[in-house]
């Protein structure tokens, strides 16, 4: 595994004997891996640049993922072909961008749930998908079935919104047989959307999804639930807090489903309010850049050496130097918040936002799967006295989101071609040098 984002030399990863944090441990001979899964509906992006006229015309909501039949899919698709509008078809899904990101920065393994059409003729959509997704992406769990996958039309106005018309064919048939308890149970994470749980009840994926989260809770593997529009959060808010109560450590939002959840405008305040059901959130603002916030004990409090921000919670980046934990491994649970401007601004022109938020929760998780894989690898290491999520800071962890947000803005797919430069010796340098 790669590490997540390059640091300064006593920080380097894989970690050498000499590394204080690694003082007085036996070399190792093979490394044990780490991997994470996710739950998906299979959907290859169909994305145009439309105007507002036509999203009207076809009974779409700018901003929204909405479900069309199988009539309207055929008329929109029509009218994308022959106006020339499509600019590219290319494997999609929000936790599929968010797996493959992962993997492609990691270099380290993941495991996609999902249906696969089991016939697949080369060129076809279903084809795509596979040729479109990482090697690291392990696809050999997924589901057989008949038909289709799914096609999301990514509908990109004007204004840089992008809106998603949803033909589902059989992405939703995932039965919770095919959920690999094993699989689910020796993950760093396990990734979900709200998307999945809009499925009709009967078709499996609800099921699949709540049977994935119920092998992941009995293993104590983390739960990261990331939510997919605010449209889908508005009708039924309370149902979606309870769900987070319940089930999930680490929730992932923009600050528009973040309003929908918690009725907070300022992301900040939102992020602090996620925290009474979640352990830790991740919550993007678009060109406000992204805030993270999330729990530490008390006794590993450590305080930043940058600048106190004001803002909802004053000076609410004092700590943003500590590393996040679970509240249930906090004697003395504190809150920690950190924020971060985009990086270097912002791409000098933004090619598309879709998947930028995808991108940023990819980091998140590389950070989180690091802190396992170093736990497995060299379990006597000073770091694990603390019962960390996560391998870096706060701070830390904001800069490495926010570097792999701004890679997606400047590319026009969700997915990501690469890794990280190599030659960007220092994050930290190639951040603040300019
Ligand atoms: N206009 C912008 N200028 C600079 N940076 C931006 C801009 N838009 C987004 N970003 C960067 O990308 C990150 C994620 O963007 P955004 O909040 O739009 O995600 P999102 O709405 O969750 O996206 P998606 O759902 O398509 O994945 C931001 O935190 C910020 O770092
Ligand atoms: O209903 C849905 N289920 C799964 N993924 C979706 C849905 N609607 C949109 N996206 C996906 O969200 C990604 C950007 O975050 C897009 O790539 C799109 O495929």
């Amino acid at each position: 595994m790669k590490f997540p984002g390059q640091r300064k030399s006593k920080h380097y990863f894989p970690v050498k004997s000499n590394d204080p944090v690694n003082l007085g441990l036996a070399q190792h001979k093979e490394q044990r891996r780490t991997h994470i899964c996710g739950v998906e509906q299979t959907l290859v992006d169909i994305e145009a640049r439309v105007s507002d006229e036509l999203l009207e015309r076809h009974n779409l909501k700018k901003g929204n993922s909405l479900l069309i039949d199988d009539e309207a899919a055929k008329a929109l698709y029509k009218e994308l072909k022959e106006s020339g509008l499509i600019s590219s078809e290319f494997a999609g899904g929000t936790i599929g961008n968010t797996l493959h990101n992962y993997s492609t920065l990691a270099d380290g393994n993941s495991v996609m749930f999902g249906v696969m059409r089991s016939n697949i003729e080369v060129g076809s959509y279903a084809y795509r998908y596979l040729c479109n997704t990482s090697s690291r992406v392990n696809l050999n769990h997924l589901q057989p079935v008949d038909g289709p996958i799914g096609r999301c039309f990514a509908l990109i106005t004007e204004c840089g919104e992008r809106s998603f018309a949803i033909s589902k064919g059989c992405m939703d048939d995932l039965q919770p047989e095919s959920i690999d308890k094993q699989i689910v149970q020796t993950s760093a994470a396990l990734v979900v959307s709200s998307y999945l749980l809009r499925a009709d009840p009967n078709a499996g994926m609800r099921d699949s999804v709540l049977k994935a989260i119920e092998y992941a809770k009995e293993a104590d593997v983390p739960v990261v639930l990331t939510l997919g529009t605010r449209f889908l959060i508005e009708q039924d808010p309370q149902f979606w807090r309870d769900f987070i109560r319940d089930n999930v450590t680490i929730l992932a939002m923009n600050e528009d489903e973040g309003e929908a959840l918690t009725g907070e405008s300022d992301p900040l305040a939102a992020a602090d309010r996620t925290l009474d059901w979640a352990d830790m959130v991740l919550c993007t603002a678009g060109p406000i850049g992204l805030y993270m916030a999330g729990h530490c004990d008390e006794q590993y409090l450590r305080v930043t050496s940058h600048t106190l921000l004001p803002g909802a919670i004053p000076e609410f980046n004092r700590h943003e130097f500590s590393r996040p934990m679970r509240v249930k491994d906090c004697q003395k649970p504190t809150r920690v918040y950190a924020h971060i401007a985009p990086y270097m601004g912002g791409p000098k022109e933004i090619r598309n936002t879709n998947g930028a938020g995808d991108g940023a929760l990819s980091a998140l998780l590389h950070d989180l799967s690091a802190a396992q894989f170093h736990k497995l690898n060299i379990p006597n290491s000073s770091k694990h006295k603390q019962s960390g999520l996560c391998y870096s800071s706060f701070s830390q962890i904001c800069k490495y989101a926010n570097r792999v947000a701004f890679e997606v803005l400047g590319q026009d797919s969700p997915r990501l071609m690469r890794g990280l430069p190599e030659k960007e010796d220092s994050l930290e340098e190639a951040y603040w040098e300019r």
